[in-house]
């Protein structure tokens, strides 16, 4: 293998790059970014399916969660899954994106007695019957995002899923500490998170992992996420993507008045992580949270993760995904092209088991392949 010549210490000293450094570090990492995939910038198309609002966590920025009592604690019924799912469909999503809170069941008796209702000890048995009813049912491939998860949950859902993800966040045990954003959140223990990426690439499960900047984290607390990661799929090789997901402040969480990153800030650090990261990973970043978001595409980004025409971004609800044809023009004047992408990247779809294998070349068509969808 040959060895990146961009270093650790090159991706330390770039915390300070501002002016003509960043302009030149963003440059180097748009050279690596077209290298590898072309002026291609992807994006899935996809329904939000929140299974449940209800959390044992209660990360300081998060505005998803909601505690028994609150308006929208919930559990969504079968029915209400699938007719999310089918509505999808119809507008030609692709991937449906499973995403909720982690075992609430341990917490709180409300969530007991839902799950009861509806035949399941745990919400992880429930996702898993929710996400086969997705796939027997219509012709959406289910992406799993339900945080931290043991390897033997992993293996159950990659019988009923085409991809997982569960984001880092950062591999920092400082953010647990009383006062940080992780405090009392068992779940956002980094050794936790990173053996979940670590069982995944065991099982061969296409992920999805990142980092959210600017929730109290260091720049070498970044790096070292950063290089954490990749040394998982040095290893496994099952990293697809990593998203950078820059932190947005929100009113009722612990976090409202904690200053954002800034837009240079998200520039930097896309930058450093597509110097950092195998060039085989793909790097995405959210259009819906920055006004000049074509600006990520100089910093060296190849994808803008999942949109959707029906569902909201339900973890940051009041931030709209921009049109399809608005991304569309505006990815295309940066002189790159907006292509659809399945939630399983083409390198990965031979490695899946049978059942996938036969949904996605449903989709896909008779070659295998990812089909490549020009959106005007
Ligand atoms: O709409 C969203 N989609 C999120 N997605 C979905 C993403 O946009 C894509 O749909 C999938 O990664 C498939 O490529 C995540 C997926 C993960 O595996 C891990 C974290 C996220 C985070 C978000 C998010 O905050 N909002
Ligand atoms: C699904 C992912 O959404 C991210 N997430 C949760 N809350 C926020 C917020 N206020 N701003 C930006 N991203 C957020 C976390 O990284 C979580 O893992
Ligand atoms: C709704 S947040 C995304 C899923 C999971 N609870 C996590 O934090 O990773
Ligand atoms: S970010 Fe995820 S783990 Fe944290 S409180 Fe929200 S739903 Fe729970």
């Amino acid at each position: 293998m040959i060895p990146n010549p961009f270093t650790r210490d090159d991706a330390l000293a770039a915390g300070s790059a501002t002016g003509e450094a960043l302009h030149a570090l963003r440059a180097r990492a748009a050279e690596r970014r077209d290298r590898h995939w072309g002026q291609a910038i992807s994006y899935s198309r996809k329904v939000f399916i929140p299974l449940t609002t209800m959390c044992r966590n209660t990360c300081g920025y998060c505005t998803f969660v909601k505690a028994p009592g609150e308006p929208g604690a919930n559990y969504l019924t079968p029915d209400e899954v699938l007719d999310i799912a089918r509505r999808g469909e119809q507008l030609g999503c692709k991937e449906a994106l499973f995403s909720l809170g982690e075992r609430p069941e341990r917490r709180y008796p409300e969530a007991r007695e839902i799950l009861a209702k509806l035949g399941y000890e745990t919400t992880v048995d429930y996702l898993i019957d929710a996400c086969r009813l997705v796939l027997e049912h219509t012709s959406l491939i289910p992406h799993v995002n339900a945080g931290t998860l043991m390897e033997a949950e992993v293996a159950r859902l990659r019988e009923v899923s085409g991809s997982m993800g569960m984001m880092l966040e950062n591999a920092s045990k400082r953010l647990m500490k009383p006062g940080m954003p992780h405090h009392a959140c068992p779940d956002k223990a980094p050794i936790l998170r990173l053996r979940t990426i670590e069982a995944a690439g065991r099982l061969g499960v296409p992920f999805t992992t990142g980092i959210l900047i600017g929730i109290g984290e260091s720049w070498e607390e970044r790096i070292d996420s950063l290089y954490a990661i990749n040394d998982i799929h040095l290893s496994h090789g099952n990293v697809q993507e990593v998203i950078v997901q820059n932190f947005r402040a929100k009113p009722g969480t612990a976090m409202a008045e904690w200053i954002e990153p800034t837009r240079d800030d998200m520039l930097r650090t896309l930058a450093v992580a597509r110097l950092i990261l195998d060039p085989s990973i793909s790097l995405q970043a959210p259009p819906n949270l920055e006004e000049a978001f074509e600006d990520y595409i100089g910093s060296g980004i190849n994808d803008w993760g999942g949109i959707s025409p029906l569902t909201a971004d339900h973890i940051n609800p009041e931030r709209a995904w921009p049109a399809l044809g608005e991304l569309s023009r505006r990815t295309a004047a940066t002189g790159y092209r907006l292509v659809e992408r399945l939630t399983v990247y083409p390198a990965y779809l031979a490695s899946l088991p049978g059942d996938m294998n036969i949904a996605l070349s449903r989709l896909a068509g008779s070659d295998g392949l990812a089909r490549e969808q020009f959106v005007s």
